[in-house]
């Protein structure tokens, strides 16, 4: 597993806003597609490419184009939703699949809700999107439904992880495939009830309001 950590000023200041609990909805949502798009500057530093012959108005060259297939992304719903406008503004091309997944916060498994995903994903590669990586049950599931179709490189875009939650998905993912983690900053622990600390609270609650 690869850990990218997104050491950048603006960065910092804008998830020092995110962090901040008299950040509303309306604000929040914002800074979230802000961040996600500086971080899938990152997280695309190794998209598939492929030679293309153009002609400018001055003479033919070789460019670069995105190469078949079209990389995949998919958000986690709820809070992974609203870092989906700011990752396809980056990769407009991409087909968007979904999983709706829910951390029971008793037992902290992560419940499948809701899967579109194409069924054959051997050489695509995938982009997972979720602002939180806490104890890391719920990426595991995610990237355990990729991995099952046949991907074998994902990237995981996540505003804050856990270092318990990135030690997890080390672990799970093993050598069964290439997982790159892109994150904005890896926070201190989990609490008792297994939040980010300092953290932001719960991403989906201040994205969408409680429900
Ligand atoms: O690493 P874990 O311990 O599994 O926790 C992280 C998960 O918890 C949050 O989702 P939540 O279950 O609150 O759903 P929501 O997005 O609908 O709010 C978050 O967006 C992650 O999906
Ligand atoms: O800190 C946390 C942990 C899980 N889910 C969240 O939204 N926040
Ligand atoms: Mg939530």
């Amino acid at each position: 597993m690869r850990l990218h950590v997104a050491d950048h000023p603006l960065v910092a200041h804008k998830l020092t806003v995110l962090r901040d609990e008299r950040t509303a909805s309306p604000t929040f949502r914002l800074l979230v597609d802000e961040l996600v798009t500086l971080l899938a500057y990152e997280a695309t530093r190794d998209v598939r490419t492929e030679p293309t012959v153009i002609q400018t108005p001055v003479t033919q060259t070789t460019g670069t184009k995105l190469a078949d297939p079209r990389p995949l992304v998919v958000p986690i719903l709820r809070a992974g939703l609203g870092m989906l406008e700011g990752m396809t503004r980056l990769l407009p091309t991409a087909e968007v699949g979904f999983l709706g997944m829910q951390r029971d916060e008793e037992t902290l498994e992560a419940i499948t809700y809701a899967n579109r995903l194409p069924d054959d994903l051997s050489g695509r590669q995938c982009f997972l999107l979720d602002p939180m990586l806490a104890t890391g049950a719920t990426l595991v599931a995610a990237i355990d439904f990729l991995f099952d179709r046949g991907a074998r490189d994902v990237t995981a875009v996540c505003l804050l992880a856990a270092p318990e939650g990135l030690k997890v998905l080390e672990d799970a993912v093993g050598d069964r495939g290439d997982l790159t983690v892109v994150v904005a900053s890896v926070d201190e622990r989990l609490n008792e009830n297994a939040y980010i600390v300092p953290g932001l609270g719960d991403a989906g609650d201040r994205l969408y309001g409680v429900v």
